[in-house]
């Protein structure tokens, strides 16, 4: 089996750690670094916590899982060789991570944090890399989830949508919630009905073969009061408010 590290350990790293636990990886076989939370993760769930050089030394891929910012600082007195590094800095580049690691072995990656229940999507953009690394990297990112090749100047798009996405999720359940308690419903059972909904809607959407579009037809009978709610919604600009959100997050210089 691979040894993975992580160089940062915050609700990313901790994601994507949960996942690769979750499919069996022993954590031994997981070495991680941070000025804090690496040994308490060390205590938690049996990974070891090392300097982020020794990190690099026990990994077959070492995961940099701090802020964009701080890639060159962090970067700055480590010595990478030719190692295969995974990169989740939102908004950094691959020729940036070569020029900072100095390794020609490169992916920039883009998840999001439902790679902790292996449903993750991930973009993915590399070097030319060794066919062993290749292989490393395809198996530590598929026990993630889906991993799909983008183009870097989509990584953007693909952070608002997929990235930040599930906030934006979160966000509609609790404004859904919210809206039920506001008509009775008490606050758990609005939470729970509005969290399964969407789940729910998701996999059935999913497994329909059809448009989003479609499907909301297919809820909304004729005159009746999801046709109402649905024209509220176009009438007070829902959309608009969306694709308003979608641009502030792609036009944000960590897209
Ligand atoms: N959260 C998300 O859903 C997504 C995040 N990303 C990317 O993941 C990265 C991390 O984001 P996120 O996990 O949300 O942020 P967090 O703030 O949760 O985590 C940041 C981590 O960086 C660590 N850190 C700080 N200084 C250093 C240092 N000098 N050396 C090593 N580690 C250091 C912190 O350590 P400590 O905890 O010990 O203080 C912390 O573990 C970002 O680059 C972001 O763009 C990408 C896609 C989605
Ligand atoms: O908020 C952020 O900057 C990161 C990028 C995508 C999701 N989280």
């Amino acid at each position: 089996m691979a040894k993975y590290g992580f160089i940062g350990t915050g609700n990313m790293a901790q994601a994507m750690i949960k996942g690769l636990l979750a499919q069996g990886v022993v954590p031994s076989d997981i070495a991680v670094a941070s000025p804090t939370t690496a040994a308490k993760l060390a205590q938690a769930w049996g990974v070891q916590a090392l300097s982020a050089q020794q990190v690099i030394q026990a990994s077959d891929l070492t995961v940099l899982a701090f802020l964009p910012n701080q890639l060159a600082d962090v970067t700055a007195n480590l010595v990478f060789e030719d190692q295969l590094v995974v990169s989740v800095l939102a908004g950094v580049s691959v020729d940036q991570l070569v020029t900072a690691t100095g390794s020609h072995q490169v992916v920039r990656t883009l998840p999001n944090v439902n790679v902790a229940i292996n449903q993750g999507v991930t973009a993915f953009a590399t070097t030319t890399l060794t066919v062993a690394n290749q292989a490393i990297f395809h198996d530590f990112s598929t026990q993630l989830g889906t991993a799909i090749a983008v183009p870097e100047a989509q990584f953007a798009a693909f952070s608002a949508i997929a990235g930040s996405g599930p906030a934006y999720v979160f966000k509609f359940i609790a404004a859904l919630a919210k809206a039920g308690v506001a008509n009775g419903l008490a606050d758990d059972l609005a939470t729970t009905i509005a969290t399964q909904t969407v789940l729910g809607s998701a996999q059935m959407l999913a497994a329909s073969g059809q448009s989003a579009q479609v499907m909301q037809d297919t809820v909304a009978s004729p005159g009746g009061s999801t046709r109402a709610g649905l024209d509220d919604f176009d009438q007070q600009g829902f959309d608009a408010v969306v694709a308003h959100a979608i641009r502030a997050t792609v036009e944000h210089k960590h897209a």
